[in-house]
């Protein structure tokens, strides 16, 4: 569940967003619309407690979390906080099963290969465990990206332009499971997009123009 209230926020004096409250309850899925520059991202980073709002609160269950410090923050977006971007960001060095150890290694939880094998299945990408992230498709490694956001079973799952960077049949795809997969979780899902395509997919949509 997310839940926010008398948010505002700014960089300097530019005012950016002004959210007098919303929530999105466990099983609730949000579409972010707006034209560009209109605060998708920054809501996204202050949802996933990134960057912190001039004014207002964010609670993510029962957590007020820029009431934690910046490193229990750290650690409760890791545990709590599944975040995919429009952009892959995986290791190149790595395989695909290398870059969700990795992740696992960076939320600070243990590493458990049985784990990264089985969300790597439920994304149909149990084949492709030792795959060279170049040698995948931009439609595969956004659902590495995906599976990488689900390792840690999140409440909240957050993503920004996911389907951006893919044609309309991977674009359908992308946003099927990640529905899908957040109400597998029970999570929460925001998805901040401009992606018209997208736009017939939600009942719960947010449009930042107004
Ligand atoms: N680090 C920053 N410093 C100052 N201004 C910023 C910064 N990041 C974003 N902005 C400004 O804040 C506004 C909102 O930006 P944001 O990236 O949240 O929009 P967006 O809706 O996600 O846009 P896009 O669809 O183009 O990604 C824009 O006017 C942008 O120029």
């Amino acid at each position: 569940m997310i839940f926010i209230e008398n948010l505002n926020f700014g960089y300097s004096d530019h005012k950016v967003l002004s959210i007098p409250k919303m929530e999105i309850k466990e099983d609730q899925q949000l579409l972010i619309l707006g034209k560009s520059g209109s605060g998708k991202t920054t809501l996204l980073h202050i949802l996933g407690g990134l960057l912190a709002p001039n004014e207002g609160k964010v609670v993510i269950g029962k957590t007020d979390i820029y009431k934690l410090s910046q490193s229990q923050r750290d650690k409760y977006r890791g545990q709590n906080i599944g975040l995919v971007f429009q952009k892959a960001h995986l290791v190149s060095a790595l395989n695909v099963g290398g870059n969700l150890l990795l992740a696992q290694y960076l939320s600070g939880a243990a590493q458990d290969k049985g784990r990264v094998k089985e969300v790597l299945e439920e994304l149909n990408l149990g084949h492709k465990v030792r795959s060279k992230v170049k040698a995948l498709s931009q439609g595969e490694q956004q659902r590495v990206t995906i599976a990488r956001a689900l390792l840690n079973r999140p409440r909240v799952i957050l993503a920004d332009e996911p389907t951006a960077s893919l044609d309309d049949d991977n674009a359908f795809k992308v946003i099927e499971l990640l529905k899908r997969q957040a109400q597998n979780y029970g999570a929460a899902l925001a998805i901040a997009t401009h992606d018209q395509r997208v736009k017939d997919e939600f009942e719960v949509q947010l449009n930042l123009n107004m």
